[in-house]
């Protein structure tokens, strides 16, 4: 459960950011989150995620309050029970696209990389239709092969939270389709929360609950 009480925040030096008075979404909901541009989603993505603490009020998640934590704890918060993917894929091109996907577990010591893990990451790879590209290159992958490869490596570690940044921009309707599928179906496996950004009004009837976050200090929670 995402509860979320008064929650202000502003970029320093901005004249904007977000303003949220309150907000509660349920465990294993699956929300879209839509508005103007520069209303606030990343924002409100990156304040429930602990990337940015707010300037007022609070964000819960499953009882935690992550601004509350110092930042080794919200860090291992965000890595062990969020998974996020954004618009720009931050695929690392040197790498393999297998290597991609297990590289949070390279990074991060509270990740184990065991046996159990690598199989997951092949049998994601799998079931995204990436099975015979483990050994490629980002750069050799198709946009929406790119996208299914970060939807994996955001998978990977069985998020209790999965929050998507425009997952679906750039790619053609079929592609759009099949990665929020990946990701409802993945959250519904682990029965996780899915949040995602989206300004492709045409996939809101695959969620069950709209927000709508509309002009910074004025906003909508529908
Ligand atoms: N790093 C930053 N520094 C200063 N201001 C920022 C920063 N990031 C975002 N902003 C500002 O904060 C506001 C909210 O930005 P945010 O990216 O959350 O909007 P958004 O709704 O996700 O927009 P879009 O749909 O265009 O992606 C905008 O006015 C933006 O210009």
């Amino acid at each position: 459960m995402i509860e979320i009480e008064r929650l202000s925040f502003r970029y320093p030096g901005a004249g904007t950011g977000v303003a949220l008075p309150a907000l509660r979404i349920e465990r294993g909901a699956r929300v879209a989150i839509i508005g103007p541009s520069g209303a606030g989603k990343t924002t409100l993505l990156k304040l429930i995620a602990g990337i940015l603490t707010p300037g007022t009020g609070t964000v819960r998640v499953d009882g935690i309050t992550v601004s509350a934590l110092d930042d080794d704890a919200r860090r291992n918060f965000r890595i062990s029970r969020i998974g996020f993917v954004f618009q720009e894929l931050e695929l690392l091109d040197y790498l393999s696209v297998y290597d991609n996907i297990v590289h949070p577990y390279r990074i991060n010591r509270v990740l184990k990389l065991d046996r159990q893990v690598r199989d997951r990451a092949r049998a994601l790879a799998e079931h995204t239709g990436l099975g015979d590209k483990l050994a490629a290159l980002p750069r050799e992958l198709s946009q929406g092969e790119r996208q299914r490869a970060a939807v994996c490596r955001a998978l990977l570690t069985e998020p209790d939270l999965l929050l998507a940044d425009e997952a679906t921009g750039n790619l053609d309707p079929a592609n759009k389709l099949r990665i929020i599928e990946l990701l409802i179906q993945a959250a519904e496996r682990n029965r996780a929360t899915l949040l995602a950004v989206t300004h492709d009004h045409e996939l809101l009837p695959l969620f069950d609950r709209v927000i709508d976050i509309r002009q910074p200090g004025s906003p909508r929670a529908e």
